[in-house]
């Protein structure tokens, strides 16, 4: 099914109709799960769009709302398996943008993305990140010869990948790893989240985390005028970082899309048009 059709987000009466809670009645949690995931509307849409996960109608929302994508983007998805936000920011940015997904696990990469399978709070995975994204050329859609797939690991050989260890690439490189001129993002998502404990707190402090690195990762690559969207699970500390976020972005808005399910902690920023003279002391400081 082509993605043409990721304009369309069920209406509300689609989704009443796809519910009905006395089907669920004296199920086992497991069945539970098994029969919303069956009920559940965007799931169910997503599977008909070609969709690889019902999370694709978050970005769309999001997108519709704050119009964050234009042809010709570079986009990096942090935490983008199975692949849908990367699946909605090829379709959005194509022919002529790039997009580049990070993970941690293993995954297919959807058609026309470029992945990089790694721990992105590791320094290293980092460096190899940006190292990728400063040429320009690397990853575009429409480049031919070029295999949008690169990794760490060995299976993904083929004639874009530089297997060697991103740090020793950076000890080749002249001058400091971190070059002037690598302000080539235009767009950084991440839906990172790891395996939730059901320990709020804890939960909380692991998606913080993995925000943190988002956001520096955002200011070291993102061109000014760019955009951020990041999950991140409610907590006591997610004000701080709402105020760091404020100081690189001219505008941040806070959303729990109607996608999100009600009973998920999970809500996202949007970090709109970044500054152009924030400085890194007063972003990555905390409050
Ligand atoms: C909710 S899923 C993302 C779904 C994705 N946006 C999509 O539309 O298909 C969260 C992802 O974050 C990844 N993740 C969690 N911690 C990570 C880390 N430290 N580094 C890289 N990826 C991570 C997980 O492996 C998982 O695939």
């Amino acid at each position: 099914m082509g993605l043409w059709l990721l304009l369309k987000v069920p209406s509300r009466s689609q989704r009443a109709l796809a519910f009905s809670p006395f089907t669920l009645k004296r199920l086992s949690s497991s069945k539970r799960w098994q029969a919303r995931q069956l009920k559940d509307h965007f799931t169910r849409e997503a599977t008909v769009q070609g969709l690889k996960s019902r999370a694709a109608f978050k970005l769309i929302q999001i997108d519709a709302k704050y119009h964050i994508f234009h042809n010709g983007q570079t986009v990096v998805d942090l935490g983008y398996a199975p692949g849908s936000w990367s699946q909605v920011a090829v379709s959005r940015t194509g022919p002529n943008g790039r997009v580049l997904g990070v993970d941690i696990i293993p995954a297919q990469p959807p058609k026309g993305v470029s992945t990089i399978q790694g721990n992105f709070l590791d320094p290293s995975i980092q460096a190899y990140v940006q190292n990728f994204l400063h040429d320009p050329t690397r990853g575009q859609q429409h480049c031919p010869g070029i295999i949008p797939h690169v990794g760490l690991t060995h299976e993904t050989s083929g004639l874009d990948v530089d297997t060697k260890n991103p740090i020793d690439n950076c000890e080749e490189m002249e001058g400091p790893c971190l070059l002037a001129d690598k302000r080539t993002v235009d767009v950084v998502l991440s839906d990172m989240m790891m395996n939730t404990s059901g320990m709020s707190f804890r939960d909380h402090a692991g998606s913080m985390d993995l925000c943190r690195a988002a956001l520096q990762f955002s200011f070291e690559v993102l061109k000014a005028g760019g955009h951020f969207v990041c999950k991140f699970y409610q907590g006591a500390e997610d004000k701080d970082l709402e105020k760091q976020l404020k100081r690189l972005f001219q505008k941040v808005h806070r959303l729990k899309p109607e996608s999100s399910r009600n009973e998920s902690k999970e809500a996202y920023f949007i970090g709109l048009a970044r500054k152009q003279g924030a400085t890194r002391h007063e972003v990555l400081t905390s409050p």
